[in-house]
């Protein structure tokens, strides 16, 4: 029988991006909107401590293993930022808060010509057998590109539409979900999970 596993995220597009892989995994793959489990306030001050209290709160909650993703953008000439703070980069949390925080982005980096707006997107992936489980699986992914001047593409989420990759030559917006779940920051850490789980 496949081992009931949660997904720890209130983003429905890394639900899109994680769920079958994870299913590839061996999971029955549970997302936590579905058990009517809330998000935890992200107090960590790195992506795996915000990870590990995701998980760790869906596994205390249902009862069940639990993986999350952490994950964000990091803009060199803008010192790491929004990193983090990405998903609240505007001063709202949420969804709903993409197209402000990708405003935002274009204000801030207004003034920085091409050839300086690298960036990185970044996911940390934690997987808990149980809430109190003491050594959690941790898997990172990163993936480099830049921010263009302009939003280009309508697929995916989040600052999507204004990550250039240098691989695909177009933005994450522009791919294809299958694409991107190929070359993902998150592709990369699910597939360094894997590899941990032996699967
Ligand atoms: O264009 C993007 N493509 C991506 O592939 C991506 N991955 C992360 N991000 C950004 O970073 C925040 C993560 O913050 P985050 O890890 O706290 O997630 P979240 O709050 O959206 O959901 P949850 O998993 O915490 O419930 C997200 O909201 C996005 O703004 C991405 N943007
Ligand atoms: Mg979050």
């Amino acid at each position: 029988m496949k081992q009931k596993i949660v997904l720890a995220t209130g983003n429905k597009g890394k639900v899109r991006e994680m769920s079958d892989v994870l299913a590839d995994f061996g999971f029955e793959v549970v997302a936590q909107t579905d058990l009517d489990i809330e998000s935890p306030e992200e107090t960590g001050l790195t992506f795996v401590e915000n990870a590990l209290l995701k998980a760790r709160y869906a596994a205390k909650v249902s009862g069940l293993p639990a993986i999350a993703d952490d994950s964000g953008l990091v803009v060199e000439a803008l010192n790491g930022a929004p990193g983090l703070y990405s998903a609240r980069y505007a001063g709202i949390d949420g969804e709903t808060a993409d197209a402000e925080n990708r405003r935002k982005l274009l204000r801030d980096l207004a003034d920085v010509p091409a050839g300086k707006r690298q960036a990185k997107f970044v996911s940390c992936i934690v997987m808990l057998r149980h809430e109190t489980d003491p050594s959690p699986i941790i898997a990172e992914g990163e993936c480099l590109g830049e921010i263009i001047f302009a939003e280009k593409g309508e697929n995916g989420f989040g600052y999507d539409s204004l990550f250039f990759t240098p691989e695909k030559g177009c933005t994450f917006a522009e791919l294809e979900t299958v694409e991107k779940k190929k070359i993902s920051h998150r592709a990369r850490a699910l597939a360094v999970l894997k590899s941990k789980l032996g699967a």
